[in-house]
């Protein structure tokens, strides 16, 4: 882990939401430091998907709060915390379909210009902006469908496509949700190559939600496990699954191992 005596990127604290009687996340606090990428852990239904729509503001908490750079956003919607630096793939309903591949990541990119590098957006040319998505578009190997019309991309396309989306918005705190779920095979390695990059340039928060073990492993700087909504564990890698209530809650099930 990142040292703590840096200020965290992303605190929760006390995070919590009921539905109805069902508590989905109870009472989560963690922090989160530039550098460092976590990966949370838990068997299905342990409330990881639900923990990240409260930091990325999806959902509002029952209880709880979450700050970003040491300000208290909880009652920020996504769009502020979006603005704020937190960023998250794989909301595939963010993708404009009739437009081309090429197009939605310079609207990304355009949007990054819009806010805050002012005398960049100023001076930009059109050319520009599409240089720079043509960058995004090279980093996850999507090149060549660039005037492919996005809803016409295979699923994994249209994920590798949220990927340089996220990296064109440039954000300081990086989501994903199970990024290389319903990938083919030859798919999976140039989203965690991507993911390997971002966590090797060490200024990044990132949080990554996975199921399978051999990415958590390869990817790894810190593992936090969450069971029936609670955070269970958190710690480094090797002594989180080494601990019993993992082994018991999760990582000993011949399932996941
Ligand atoms: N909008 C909702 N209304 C009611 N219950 C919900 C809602 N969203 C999530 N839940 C419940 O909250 C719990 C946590 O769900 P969540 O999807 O966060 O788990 P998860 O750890 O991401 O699971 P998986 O690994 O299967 O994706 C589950 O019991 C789920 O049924």
């Amino acid at each position: 882990m990142s040292g703590t005596s840096q200020q965290p990127s992303l605190s929760t604290r006390g995070l919590t939401i009921r539905f109805g009687g069902h508590v989905a996340v109870n009472a989560v606090t963690a922090d989160f430091y530039p550098g460092t990428l976590t990966v949370i852990v838990g068997p299905n239904g342990a409330g990881k998907t639900t923990y990240f729509n409260l930091v990325s503001g999806q959902l509002a908490g029952t209880a709880g709060s979450v700050f970003v750079g040491g300000q208290d956003v909880t009652r920020h919607g996504p769009a502020k915390r979006t603005r704020l630096g937190i960023g998250r793939a794989f909301q595939l309903t963010n993708l404009f379909p009739h437009l081309s591949v090429l197009e939605n990541v310079r609207l990304a990119v355009q949007a990054r210009a819009g806010m805050g590098l002012n005398i960049w957006s100023v001076w930009s040319s059109h050319r520009e902006l599409i240089a720079r998505a043509e960058h995004y578009l090279e980093r996850v190997h999507l090149s060549a469908r660039r005037d492919a019309w996005v809803g016409t991309l295979s699923h994994g396309d249209q994920r590798k496509l949220e990927v340089a989306i996220l990296l064109a918005l440039e954000p300081s705190i990086m989501m994903f949700d199970e990024p290389t779920a319903g990938m083919s095979v030859d798919e999976v390695p140039v989203v965690l190559d991507l993911i390997h990059q971002v966590k090797e340039e060490r200024n990044k928060t990132v949080l990554l939600v996975e199921h399978k073990m051999d990415v958590v492993r390869a990817l790894a700087d810190r593992i936090i496990v969450l069971h029936n909504g609670t955070l269970v564990a958190d710690g480094q890698p090797a002594e989180v699954m080494q601990s019993k209530i993992v082994q018991e809650a999760y990582l000993g099930t011949p399932e996941h191992a």
